[in-house]
């Protein structure tokens, strides 16, 4: 998106409504932005944000480009705001050591020195924050088996995995044990142990009472760790809250099924007759039928294939996904 910078000043905290803000997580509030905007140029990251982020897992959820990387880094003084601001259990974070001091962030690039062992990595980064070679030492170690990385900490990062590089990212923001922490896109090209090691953390972290904000742009990795989210888009926030909120704003709308089956015109034609059926496509092999109730459908087409003796070979939904949820949202 590409507009002209904005020239007006921010407006003040007081002159927002409690209804232009928005609330997620639970508790007092740690993490707090106010008419935050970010402008690359005259390209827009982030469009006025005023958000309120209190304890437990938060996901930050947005296509790609949404700007979550870009609020991120608003959020833990890595960019400047263009206008608003950001702050940390209400101290502002922008230039300020002691707000980063309460923070730990995972970057979705890698940033390492290739030639450090994990182990050194995370000691050397964890002494930057101020602590004795001694303590540091000790942080890190502890961070580093809070990954499960204990056994692999002396190999070079040059040498790691993917997934393990995650991983040690994650040891270097959790080693100075910050109340609060940010993931960007954490599950990038882990594997499913990988995956589910990390989900677990995350898990963790948010019912030891931390407030964690993980950004993605998939629904399903971000189900698997909180329903506690927020929706972003071209730099906006598009809507707030449950997750479960936002499944049945899909469920408001036409839900496509496709369906594979032995004789896919019988099982089509069966189904035309209902009034939740808006329309019937078919393919080479099924059909995709568009519903305005997808759990009547879902059960449906399972009961009909069963009576009229037609197996299935597939039934899925490409509604699923985060791009289906844009699409109602802006639409
Ligand atoms: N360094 C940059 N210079 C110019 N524009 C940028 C820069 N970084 C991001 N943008 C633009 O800002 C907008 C938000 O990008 P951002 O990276 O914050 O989105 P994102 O949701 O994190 O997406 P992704 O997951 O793809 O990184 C996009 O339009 C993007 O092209």
């Amino acid at each position: 998106m590409s507009s002209p910078a904005p020239t007006s000043k921010p407006q003040a905290t007081a002159e927002l409504a409690k209804s232009e803000i928005t609330r997620v997580g639970t508790g007092e509030v740690v993490i707090a932005a106010r008419r935050l905007s970010y402008w690359y140029g005259k390209v827009i990251g982030v469009n006025d944000i005023s958000i309120d982020i209190g304890q437990g897992v938060v996901g930050l959820l947005g296509p790609n480009g949404a700007g979550k990387s870009t609020l991120l880094k608003c959020l833990t003084g890595q960019l400047r705001p263009t206008t608003g601001m950001a702050t940390i259990a209400g101290a502002r974070v922008w230039n300020n050591p002691k707000a980063f001091a309460q923070l730990g962030f995972v970057p979705e690039q890698d940033a390492f020195y290739e030639d450090m062992s994990g182990r050194d990595f995370v000691t050397h980064l964890t002494r930057l924050q101020g602590f004795s070679r001694s303590d540091a030492a000790a942080l890190a170690e502890e961070a580093i088996a809070t990954v499960s990385l204990t056994d692999q900490a002396h190999r070079r990062i040059r040498e790691y995995s993917k997934g393990m590089r995650q991983r040690i990212k994650i040891a270097q923001a959790l080693a100075h044990r910050p109340k609060v922490l940010f993931f960007d896109e954490p599950l990038t090209g882990t594997d499913p142990i990988g995956r589910r090691t990390i989900i677990d953390l995350i898990q963790r972290l948010g019912d030891e009472g931390h407030t964690v904000l993980v950004s993605s742009h998939i629904l399903h990795e971000v189900e698997a760790m909180t329903s506690d989210i927020v929706l972003i888009n071209r730099g906006r926030v598009l809507a707030d809250g449950n997750i479960y909120r936002i499944r049945e704003m899909i469920d408001e709308h036409p839900h496509r099924i496709y369906v594979e089956c032995d004789e896919p015109r019988r099982l089509a034609s069966l189904l035309s007759v209902y009034a939740d059926t808006l329309e019937l496509k078919f393919t080479e092999r099924g059909f995709f039928v568009s519903t305005s109730d997808p759990d009547q459908a879902y059960s449906r087409i399972a009961k009909l294939s069963v009576e009229h003796g037609l197996a299935l070979h597939a039934l899925t939904s490409s509604d699923n996904d985060l791009s289906a949820v844009f699409r109602y949202l802006v639409s």
